[in-house]
Formats: C-alpha cells, structure tokens, sequence
C-alpha cells in the first residue's frame, strides 16, 4: 500500500491529466479569511478522487473554485486545456441536498439542464437518454412522479442522472449522500462507483467521512486549516471494483487510521 505519496499530483496508470490547479489561493475580500493556500493538484481521466479535513479547512472554497462558481485570488485552473473562468458545460456538479424542483416530475428534471442549455425541444428529445439513465441507477417506472413522492436515496439518484445527461468531463461532488442513512449510503457510494466507471468518469468528492474516502478513491487530498493547505495526497491501492466488504479488511483499516492521523496532525498545527 502506498500510503505517503511525495507528490501532490495524482499520479496513477490512469488517463491523461484532466483538470489541473496551480498555485490556488482564495482570500475572502469580505472579511480577509485566507481559505485556500498555494494549492495545485492534477486529476487524470477516469480517476476518483476525494478531498477530505476538518470544518472549515476550504474544501467546499476549492470545489467552487473547480467549478467555476468563484474566482480564485491567485493561481490557474485548467480544465482540458482551457482555464475555468465560470461555469461550464464540461463540469457536472452534485450537492449534499437534490435540489429536484417539486412541481417538475423525475424526467422533466432530469432534462432541465438541457432545456437550460440549448431549449425545449433538445430537452424533449433528451428524455430518451434520461429514461436510459433512469435504468442505470434503478429507477426505471418513476420518470413520470413528482419528487415528494421519491425517497431520498431515490433522489439523489435522480440528481445523478441530471448531473450525467449532459455527459461532463468531471464530477464534482460536494458530500452528496451525507442526508442519507449509512446503508443508504453505502448503497449510494457503490452505485457512483459504477456509474463512474461505466461512463469513463473523473470524479472529485468533498467529504467528512474517511471510510467513504477510502473505499470510492484512487486518492485522498487531505488538508489542513487555517489557512487551508494540502498536506499531503494519500493512494490507496485497493482493488476495483470496490466492494463493502473491502471495509473490513487490514489495508483498508491501516489506511483509514493513517488518514486519521493526518487529519489530527493537521488540527494540532
Ligand atoms: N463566502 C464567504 N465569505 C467569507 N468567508 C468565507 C466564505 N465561505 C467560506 N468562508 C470561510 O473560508 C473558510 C473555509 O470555508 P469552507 O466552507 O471552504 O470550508 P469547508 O472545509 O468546506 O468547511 P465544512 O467542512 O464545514 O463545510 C472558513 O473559515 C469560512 O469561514
């Protein structure tokens, strides 16, 4: 097990640089707080990478940064070659809450960023994908039901399907099943895995949990606050395709305590 990488790019036998940050630093005008600090980091295609350390470190700072939704203060963000200045078609983004609008059933908002893109007509036509996306993630018979009527696993799997119809280069996953029960979850963490791999994904995940981290990541950017800063990139060398029972086994434990020593590390700093 490769637990102390020296570099800080993602280096696998994965695909070609993705998305590349050099240098990032974000300092908030509003009240001067220095949230992210000279932060680079590159994703390959295909890769599943997670960014995890404690409140307020700057995870969700660097994820909005990725995404285009906030500039940062210094640095360069690069996504297949182009720099990120604002939101993009390329980038699929995916939140802690669905966020399905109630008065729109399951496929009209699966179709929505479609219809917001290029207008109704595509939209209507892209429902023939959505109903293929629908099956992938098992809700096949639930395109025509409004979402109060959807669990919340349910619906975050239809949050899925919207990130995907529009087939972005990289997912960026903001602690996406963290209102879901732990089976739930479990269930839900398994299910991005193969529908990355089934599309040929490059994901980025925040989240809080090291044992989600460690059994959905390729590796683990774990920083540490104040200001926020990667301290160091963690590979896990479990095999693919994951599966839960993987959490009980030494090298997942080993490396789940070895991340959780970094991360008090970090608070002790
Ligand atoms: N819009 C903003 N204006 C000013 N300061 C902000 C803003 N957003 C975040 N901050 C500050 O930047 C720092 C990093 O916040 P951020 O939300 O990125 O951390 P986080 O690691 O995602 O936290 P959590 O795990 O609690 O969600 C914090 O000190 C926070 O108070």
């Amino acid at each position: 097990m490769t637990l102390s990488a020296a570099t800080l790019d993602g280096h696998s036998a994965l695909g070609e640089p993705v998305y590349e940050l050099t240098h990032v630093s974000k300092t908030y005008a509003r009240n001067k707080v220095v949230a992210l600090d000279d932060v680079s980091l590159t994703l390959r295609k295909g890769s599943f990478s997670s960014v995890i350390g404690s409140s307020g470190c700057g995870k969700s700072t660097l994820l909005k940064i990725m995404a285009g939704l906030i500039p940062p203060s210094k640095g360069r963000v690069v996504l297949q070659d182009k720099p990120v200045t604002g939101t993009r078609r390329d980038i699929g983004m995916m939140f802690q809450q669905a966020t399905l609008f109630p008065w729109r059933t399951t496929i009209e908002n699966i179709v929505l960023p479609i219809e917001i893109r290029d207008g109704r007509a595509a939209a209507e036509k892209a429902k023939e994908k959505a109903c293929e996306l629908l099956e992938v993630v098992g809700l096949k018979g639930f395109e025509n039901v409004f979402p109060n009527e959807l669990s919340g696993g349910m619906a975050q799997r239809a949050s899925i399907c919207r990130m995907l119809i529009t087939e972005p280069a990289v997912l960026l996953l903001d602690e996406p099943f963290s209102a879901l029960d732990e089976l739930s979850r479990d269930m839900m963490n398994m299910e991005l895995q193969r529908i990355c791999n089934e599309q040929h994904a490059t994901a980025f995940l925040v989240t809080h949990s090291i044992q989600e981290a460690v059994i959905l990541s390729d590796h683990i950017y774990v920083m540490k606050p104040r200001p926020g800063r990667l301290a160091e990139v963690v590979t896990v060398d479990l095999p693919r395709p994951r599966t839960l029972d993987m959490m009980t086994t030494p090298k997942f434990g080993e490396t789940v305590d070895y991340i959780r020593s970094l991360l008090d590390k970090g608070e002790e700093m």
